[in-house]
């Protein structure tokens, strides 16, 4: 049986912390599918810079990922329920309730594990690992 694995983010504009992420999920089973998020239910910070599809193809891309998809417009566990993922790996830094999820998840008769995956090592000299800090580094540098 295929362990399918179920990573999410925004990934606008990536860099080497995505990639960890994308690589420990993929890790986690056999199949890894990516769900980007729609930049109206990016909500806790800026507006991303790329539009949606731009960011899933990109995704989509890395060797780690099976298929990257856009996420639902207003149901975030509408994907979920389509593709009943064996394991959802959350980023180590996502906002997300845990216990919020899995009781979503279990209301919806939705057998599936939680894991958390590890926050990358630092880049060295003049690290970023962040969108958030390499827009900042671009308004700074060529502003
Ligand atoms: C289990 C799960 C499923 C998700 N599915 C969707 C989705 O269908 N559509 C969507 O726009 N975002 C989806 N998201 C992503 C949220 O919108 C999201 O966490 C956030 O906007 C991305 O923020 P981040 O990149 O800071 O983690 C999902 C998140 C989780 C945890
Ligand atoms: N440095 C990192 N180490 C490990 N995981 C990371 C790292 N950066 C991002 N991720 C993971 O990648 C996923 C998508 O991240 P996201 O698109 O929010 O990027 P970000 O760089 O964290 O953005 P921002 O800096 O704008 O908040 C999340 O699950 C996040 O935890």
């Amino acid at each position: 049986m295929t362990r399918t694995v179920i990573a999410q983010g925004t990934f606008d504009i990536l860099h080497p912390g995505h990639v960890h992420y994308l690589e420990e999920a993929a890790a986690m089973g056999d199949e890894l599918i990516v769900i980007v998020a729609r930049s109206s239910n990016v909500d806790h910070k800026q507006t991303p810079i790329c539009p949606a599809t731009q960011r899933r193809d990109v995704v989509g891309a890395l060797e780690a990922v099976d298929e990257a998809i856009l996420g639902h417009e207003t149901d975030i566990f509408v994907p979920i329920e389509e593709i009943e993922p064996d394991v959802i790996a959350l980023g180590h830094d996502q906002h997300h309730d845990e216990a919020a999820i899995a009781a979503e998840l279990e209301r919806r008769g939705i057998d599936c594990e939680l894991e958390r995956a590890s926050a990358s090592d630092s880049a060295g000299d003049e690290e970023l690992l962040s969108t958030r800090l390499i827009v900042d580094r671009i308004l700074e540098r060529r502003g």
